[in-house]
């Protein structure tokens, strides 16, 4: 080992131990020192999250939180900083983790249950919706040199990747001043959405209110129809590029920029799609900020009373763990695209005047020919691609024979919980392979072993 290895293997060490401890001071003078720390595991495959998670350490944990450090990592057991809270009853921090609001378990009784929260679905700015409207508002912030841009070609966000894959080899956004964008918002075809501002972590002091400048940085979105080249010399960033497979490289942002990139992708995939009025083919024009098209007609239908072509889409989907009446098996399916031994939970689109519980029923026994009766609701997930919100639910079945929907499904079984238990945590020779962590599927799947085993 090298001399410069060893030392930073110390260093690691030491931080490890300051957060096991809860020695805040020490935790964020090495974070300042060597920011890279924050997600790195030790000689027992723990990062300072899950150590300061198994004793109770809450001051540690909002410090890691508060500095991004990354929730999902798990140990060699496949055990999150949350799940490790909650096996040792810190019931603080698997609140804080898990997002519940601690008032709202004296209000709902059993609410902390809460599973963690999902991947793309962190609210990190605040919408403001009502500021849409307000042109002169949003024209200053369009030219505020603190507002942030990001730059989306083909519906995929700029992204950096660090050379340097080691722990952290996220990409991130890329982001823009106005001063860099400024020409491509004058093309006819770009589109602008506003996103929000930034949330405030404390409330600004009086002094500072009164103060010129001091609104939160505000966030948009700019899609283009420029050749992804062209945009990329455009904005001289010749490191950056544009992922060209959103349902597995978006996966590799953290939860912040994930969340924000749900919103703009969303939104900026129906603005592609939406360029003629769906009730009398006319043109349309956006709207509040980008959250509406209305039509150029005005005599058009779709300007008068409630209608739903003139707002951004959202997809109800089902998806679903499926229990056997026996209580210790669940229905899992694989499609044809999934990558070799990959199996998760069965979903479908809820139809039109259906509801999610009868989505559930109907969708289960087209793909398996699995009966269902009682539906529970566990989470929700946005997944931008391009535009479903997927309504996580826990099933019962009510009959256990499977006759697959070959058009969907290529195989659909009955997975004993030790079968679910050893694939999680990868041991030797799995029956299976979990879907990403980041999926809703993941989580559903990891929420019922978790139930009444000991995780
Ligand atoms: N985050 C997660 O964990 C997971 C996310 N998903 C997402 O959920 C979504 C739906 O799951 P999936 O099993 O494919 O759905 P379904 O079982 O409903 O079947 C998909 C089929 O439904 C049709 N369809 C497409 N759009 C709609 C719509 N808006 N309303 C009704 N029917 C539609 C299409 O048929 P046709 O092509 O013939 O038009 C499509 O092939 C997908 O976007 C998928 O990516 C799925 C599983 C896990
Ligand atoms: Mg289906
Ligand atoms: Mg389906
Ligand atoms: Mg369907
Ligand atoms: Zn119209």
């Amino acid at each position: 080992m090298s001399v410069q290895s060893r030392a930073e293997e110390e260093l690691l060490e030491k931080f490890l131990d300051a957060a096991a401890r809860g020695h805040v001071p020490q935790v964020s003078s090495l974070l300042s020192h060597v920011p890279s720390l924050i997600n790195q595991t030790g000689s027992s495959g723990w990062t300072a999250l899950m150590l300061a998670a198994r004793h109770g350490q809450l001051p540690v944990v909002e410090e890691l939180l508060s500095r991004g450090c990354d929730k999902f990592s798990v140990n060699s057991s496949s055990q999150t900083a949350y799940d490790v809270s909650r096996f040792w009853g810190h019931r603080h921090i698997s609140i804080l983790l898990g997002g519940a609001e601690p008032g709202s378990l004296r209000v709902l009784p059993g609410s902390d249950l809460v599973p963690q929260e999902n991947y793309f679905s962190r609210e990190t700015l605040d919408r403001l919706s009502a500021r849409r409207t307000d042109t002169e508002w949003m024209e200053a912030r369009q030219r505020d040199e603190d507002s942030v841009y990001l730059l989306f070609s083909s519906l995929s966000p700029m992204v950096s990747c660090p050379e340097d894959q080691g722990s952290e080899g996220k990409m991130k956004l890329c982001r823009f001043r106005y001063e860099a964008v400024r020409d491509l918002l004058q093309e006819p075809a770009t589109v602008l959405v506003f996103l929000g501002v930034e949330r405030r972590k404390k409330p600004p002091s009086s002094s500072q209110t009164q103060e010129a400048g001091q609104e939160p940085p505000a966030w948009f979105a700019v899609g283009s129809d420029e050749d992804a080249a062209e945009l990329l010399k455009r904005c001289r960033e010749k490191s950056c590029l544009f992922p060209r497979s959103p349902n597995r490289d978006l996966l590799q942002l953290s939860e912040d920029e994930a969340g924000v990139v749900a919103q703009a992708r969303s939104v900026l995939a129906w603005h592609s799609r939406y360029a003629f009025c769906a009730t009398c083919g006319s043109s349309t024009r956006p709207e509040e900020a980008g959250h509406k098209r209305s039509c150029l007609d005005s005599n058009c239908r779709s300007r008068r009373g409630v209608h739903n072509t003139c707002y951004p889409r959202v997809d109800p989907v089902v998806i679903m763990l499926v229990i056997h009446p026996d209580g210790n098996q669940c229905l899992l399916g694989r499609k044809k695209i999934f990558p070799a031994g990959m199996f998760s939970c069965l979903a479908g689109f809820i139809e039109p005047g259906e509801t999610m519980e009868e989505a559930v029923r109907r969708e289960t026994e087209e793909e398996s020919g699995v009966k269902v009766g009682h539906v529970q609701y566990v989470s929700s997930q946005p997944w931008p691609m391009p535009s479903s919100l997927m309504l996580g639910c826990l099933a019962v079945a009510t009959t256990t024979d499977i006759k697959v929907d070959e058009n969907e499904i290529e195989e659909a079984r009955w997975f004993p919980r030790q079968q679910v238990i050893d694939s999680l945590f990868r041991g030797e020779a799995p029956a299976f392979v979990f879907p990403p962590r980041q999926t809703i599927a993941h989580q559903l799947i990891r929420h019922w072993v978790g139930i009444n085993s000991n995780l």
